[in-house]
């Protein structure tokens, strides 16, 4: 925390005009505790990051260069199917045994990072990953993303589930994210809330430019090759803190802010990752249609989500394993 000065003062206005002075004497920690809004992030400092970073460096003998969020879409609420289980050379770290790491909550949810290498190419997967409705702050949900960039990883894949808005969108169906909505922070909740480190990125960084475009083109390219470009788009992403879904209101009103789908994670970890400079590749798998009529009595519910995800489990794995074959050879010119 940066030096506040030990002796305030504090000038009370009454009627329009300095009557009063009042002299405080205060710590630097008293002016904090009393002063500052908390969001305890200050307790993920860098150097308890970097304490997680050596304790998994120490345990793998090489350095990924690619991390990937493996959420609902992804496999991870199931034990087979999942990319990581895909990997070679597997090695994996059950987040309860991982220094600093918060305990995944959701049912069914093994809650793993995996370490190995998929065509190849050195890559972290989380199995699995932390949500706001668990009770967790949007800044522990992210806090992994911190924990791969000090691994070394220069790239971040991120997979949701997803309701689709848009009417061109199917059940499943991929939309490659080429922007978000912060709908949590309009309301003032943001991971990089409360004091910024620059060692992991500036007070306040851009978001334009927050999904690669150049791998979107890329991903394109491989959704043609690997014949998919039929359920393959492109648009918004908009995340809101669940666990319920959405209300028919609500989602009219998300629809006309221009989201094309709808979840309850990614962008507090792309905000994340964003900050600490990694470059973000993002897709949603659609798993439901969200209902905008009240004529429409069927519910969304968690149980079709994860159908679909196995659904389309073999054509994700093959998707995401092009995508690293292509950022590993862009690394590599
Ligand atoms: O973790 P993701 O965003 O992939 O999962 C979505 C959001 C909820 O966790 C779950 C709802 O079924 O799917
Ligand atoms: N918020 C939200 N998250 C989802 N995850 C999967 N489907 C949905 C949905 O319809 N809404």
């Amino acid at each position: 925390m940066s030096k506040i000065s030990k002796i305030i003062d504090t000038a009370v206005k009454v009627n329009g005009s300095i009557d009063k002075k009042l002299r405080l004497d205060k710590t630097d920690e008293q002016f904090y505790e009393n002063h500052v809004v908390h969001t305890d992030n200050d307790k993920y400092t860098y150097e308890s990051l970097t304490e997680t970073a050596s304790f998994l460096r120490k345990q793998v003998p090489f350095k990924p260069v690619i991390g990937i969020i493996c959420g609902s879409g992804m496999g991870a609420y199931w034990n087979q199917g999942c990319l990581a289980d895909a990997l070679d050379g597997k090695i994996q770290f059950p987040y309860e045994v991982i220094p600093h790491f918060p305990r995944s909550t959701v049912k069914g949810h093994v809650g793993e990072l995996v370490f190995g290498y998929l065509t190849g190419v050195p890559v972290v997967c989380m199995k699995g990953r932390f949500h706001y409705y668990e009770g967790y702050p949007l800044w522990k949900c992210a806090m992994p993303v911190r924990v791969m960039k000090l691994l070394g990883i220069t790239h971040l894949i991120v997979s949701n589930a997803a309701g689709g808005l848009n009417p061109n969108f199917k059940v499943g169906d991929i939309m490659l994210v080429k922007d978000h909505i912060n709908l949590m922070g309009f309301a003032g909740n943001n991971p990089l809330q409360g004091p910024n480190d620059d060692r992991f990125g500036p007070r306040f960084p851009p978001m334009n430019t927050a999904y690669s475009k150049e791998l979107i083109i890329e991903a394109k390219k491989v959704a043609e090759e690997l014949n998919m470009q039929d359920i393959i788009h492109e648009g918004v992403y908009t995340c809101l803190g669940g666990p319920n879904f959405e209300t028919v209101a609500e989602l009219k009103m998300l629809s006309m802010l221009g989201a094309d789908t709808v979840g309850m994670s990614t962008v507090h970890e792309v905000i994340t990752a964003r900050h600490c400079d990694l470059t973000v590749f993002a897709f949603s798998l659609i798993t439901n249609l969200c209902i905008t009529n009240y004529k429409t009595a069927s519910n969304p519910n968690h149980e079709e989500v994860i159908d679909v995800g196995k659904m389309r489990e073999s054509v994700l794995q093959l998707f995401v394993q092009n995508i690293v074959t292509v950022i590993a050879k862009q690394a590599n010119k």
